[in-house]
């Protein structure tokens, strides 16, 4: 029934397109994009459909720049920490992006959590619908498009949401296709986020454990996301560009491909690396340090080729009840370094930021202090 009713909303008829009820029939489906591709649809339903020209995603312009690569080589991370730390210190300072090796987490517990991840997107539907609520409480839920009803055009993305901490999970609401090794891999990934934050502590000239002390490895959630095959990749997205509203994102990506960082003007891509994970610096980690590091705009492409299947780590104070106050750090200030942002709540800031919609400037504009 969808299927007919999007496969009609193709035509160009705009007197015959409403797009609230395209939405509606889309999100009653409970089907997500996957159950479109299912449906066997042919195009992409104008829900989907980019807006105008220049949210058209162009052809990453060639450059010989590169998404830096650092070697954690935990066991031994203390031999080389201080190297370790000026990779970060470069890397999160100017590009906001890196990926890191020799990380910790096996190779086991990667290739499991993106099977599983898969393994639920690809339940059948019946099964799925069970977790399917646009619920603001939920602990797991899956759906399509958080911003449905808010964006411009959709995103060709269904996602599983769960948030991991800091209550732990009971493990029972969790499907059980990926039920132990969600556990185990938010466990592993929770540590791992925990030695980036002291890293990334004294790559900002502070004590080691001084994010940790500001709560930043207190919250968080994983996001299983899966972009079906696309018919026509470049009328659509699979992710709206935009920058995380997190303090840090653990990446981890299967070998398709499409994730892109808008970096010196052009869309680099974030190729696949054997084993390694995606780290990015969030929007409240760049209003902490006070701009030393930067949270920087990225999106995923829309492929012929798919699924791609990708698990994102947000680290973020917004998903249990915080009182905290964050602002530019004290001690990064001085006279020759004054705070570019005002303070601001954890549920202020979420909320400027879920209110603005993916596709706008960032939400920091918003925060900046008026010189
Ligand atoms: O799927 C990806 O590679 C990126 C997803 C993403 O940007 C996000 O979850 O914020
Ligand atoms: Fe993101």
């Amino acid at each position: 029934m969808a299927a007919n009713l999007v496969e009609d909303s193709c035509t160009e008829n705009p007197a015959t397109y409403d797009r609230f009820q395209e939405l509606k029939a889309f999100d009653e489906s409970k089907a997500g994009v996957k159950g479109l591709v299912d449906a066997g649809i042919t195009k992409v339903p104008r829900i989907f459909r980019l807006q105008n020209k220049d949210q058209n995603p162009v052809k990453p312009i060639q450059t010989h720049f590169s998404i830096p690569v650092i070697d954690l080589g935990l066991g031994n991370i203390e031999r080389r920490r201080d190297e370790v730390i000026a990779g970060v210190q470069k890397a999160a300072g100017e590009v906001g992006f890196f990926q890191v090796v020799n990380h910790g987490v096996p190779q086991r517990v990667l290739d499991e959590m993106l099977a599983a991840a898969r393994g639920f997107h690809e339940l059948p539907d019946e099964v799925k619908k069970g977790y399917y609520t646009r619920e603001l409480l939920k602990k797991v839920k899956y759906g399509s498009n958080f911003d449905l009803y808010q964006s411009s055009y959709a995103n060709w993305r269904d996602t599983l949401f769960c948030v991991m901490g800091p209550e732990p999970l009971d493990p029972q609401e969790l499907p059980l296709v990926c039920r132990d090794i969600t556990m185990e891999y938010s466990k592993q990934i929770h540590k791992l986020g925990t030695t980036l934050f002291e890293l990334l502590s004294q790559a900002l000239g502070l004590k080691p454990d001084h994010l940790l002390g500001l709560d930043c490895a207190k919250g968080h959630c994983l996001l299983s996301h899966y972009y079906p095959a696309c018919p026509e990749p470049e009328v659509t997205m699979g992710t709206t560009k935009h920058s995380d509203p997190d303090f840090l994102t653990i990446l981890l990506q299967d070998n398709i491909g499409g994730l892109q960082v808008f970096h010196q003007n052009q869309w680099i891509d974030v190729p696949s690396v054997p084993g390694a994970l995606v780290i990015n610096i969030g929007d409240l980690l760049q209003l902490i340090s006070n701009d030393k590091f930067k949270s920087v705009e990225h999106r995923v492409l829309a492929n012929y080729v798919g699924p791609r299947v990708s698990v994102a780590c947000f680290f973020t104070p917004h998903l249990y009840p915080s009182t905290r106050i964050y602002g530019p750090i004290k001690e990064l200030l001085s006279e020759e370094n004054p705070p570019v942002y005002r303070d601001t709540s954890v549920q202020d800031f979420i909320s400027y930021y879920d209110s603005k919609g993916l596709d706008e400037k960032s939400a920091l504009t918003h925060f900046k202090l008026q010189r």
